[in-house]
């Protein structure tokens, strides 16, 4: 791992629970920040009303740290649109919002066109296929970007069990991001290697970066905005926030497949433009860092990657083979 990496675990690494609510609400009024929640919603009727619920009841109702819940609604067929209404979130489909340019389909699109449906001066992202939702994911996230000028866009972290029918896997989930974009980030961009869910649907930012990226139609959308916005903005304007437990909907490996690969082309993109920041030269050893969570919380851990190759055996000197030996008396 990178010392500049290890430092920033040190500093712009948190959990919901370092910034109270009445402190937020304070930091809230001083700074005259507004806030916007926007939920990306395909065929979500099942999930969406709940967490629309518990963002209104505890963050709009009980106090005023959110001013805007939106669901924009990706072309659901399903009664997301209702339910969400019902719940009290505003509902905006997504080919209301700049009619002009025909929508193209998938999670980024909508993400894009929600700053233009939503003022808030930070924006704050939440899939609506959680389940058990806590309101904390968005207190947690949008508190940096409350108390800390210096902080652009914050990530939520968490522990992500993989929940079937048949059984639960702790940390199991977060497939895609195991074994596609953790591998991809530690390789090309080291800086990003402190990222405990880089792909996380939560996340928050100041609506002045993130209307200065270019957004990924599709599932690479958040590994597009995470490259960028460290390109654009820095690591030390880069944060997460540890939130808990993320229970949500999981797609099966074939949809998986097709989300890795939008994920590699959104990288190969950012890698043929020179994007490959590195905080120093290329690393003389290519590394891997994963996190487990501990009672000190998400506890990284770092291997070296094999990097050597052995060549064709053809284009090895003639070797001579070794001398026949004859089996002496004595050997028999
Ligand atoms: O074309 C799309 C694909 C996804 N989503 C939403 O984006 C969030 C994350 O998508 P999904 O749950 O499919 O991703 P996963 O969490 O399985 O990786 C969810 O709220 C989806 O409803 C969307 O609005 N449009
Ligand atoms: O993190 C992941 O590997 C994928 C799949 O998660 P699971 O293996 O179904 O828990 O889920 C995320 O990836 C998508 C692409 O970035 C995001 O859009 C989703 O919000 C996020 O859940």
């Amino acid at each position: 791992m990178l010392d500049e990496v290890a430092d920033w675990l040190r500093h712009r690494s948190w959990t919901a629970a370092d910034r109270s609510l009445p402190e937020l609400l304070a930091a809230k009024r001083a700074t005259g920040h507004s806030v916007s929640v926007v939920l990306p919603a395909l065929d979500e009727e099942a999930t969406v009303g709940g967490i629309v619920s518990a963002v209104r009841r505890d963050l709009m109702d009980a106090v005023p740290l959110v001013d805007e819940l939106v669901v924009v609604d990706s072309g659901s067929a399903d009664g997301t649109a209702r339910v969400a209404a019902e719940a009290g979130a505003r509902v905006v489909h997504r080919d209301a919002i700049l009619p002009a340019l025909p929508a193209l389909p998938g999670k980024g699109e909508v993400l894009w066109r929600s700053l233009l449906a939503t003022r808030g001066d930070i924006v704050c992202f939440v899939d609506a296929d959680l389940r058990e939702f806590d309101p904390a994911f968005v207190s947690g996230i949008v508190g940096p970007l409350l108390t800390e000028p210096g902080v652009a866009f914050v990530k939520a972290m968490y522990d992500r069990p993989l929940e079937t029918a048949d059984a639960v896997i702790p940390a199991g989930g977060g497939r895609v991001t195991e074994l596609v974009a953790r591998p991809l980030l530690n390789l090309y961009w080291p800086l990003l290697a402190g990222f405990v869910q880089p792909l996380g649907g939560e996340y928050a930012a100041r609506r002045s970066l993130l209307e200065r990226l270019p957004f990924p139609t599709g599932y690479g959308v958040e590994l597009g905005l995470l490259v960028d916005a460290l390109e654009l903005a820095g690591l030390d304007a880069l944060a997460q926030v540890d939130v808990g437990v993320r229970h949500h909907r999981h797609q099966d490996s074939q949809a998986l497949g097709r989300m890795a690969a939008a994920i590699q082309l959104t990288a190969l993109e950012r890698l043929s433009r020179g994007n490959r920041l590195k905080a120093a030269d290329d690393l003389a050893t290519p590394q891997l860092t994963q996190f487990t969570r501990t009672a000190a919380g998400f506890t990284p851990s770092t291997v070296d990657l094999p990097v050597s190759e052995r060549p064709p055996i053809v284009t090895l000197p003639t070797v001579t083979p070794p001398p026949n030996i004859t089996p002496t008396a004595k050997d028999v």
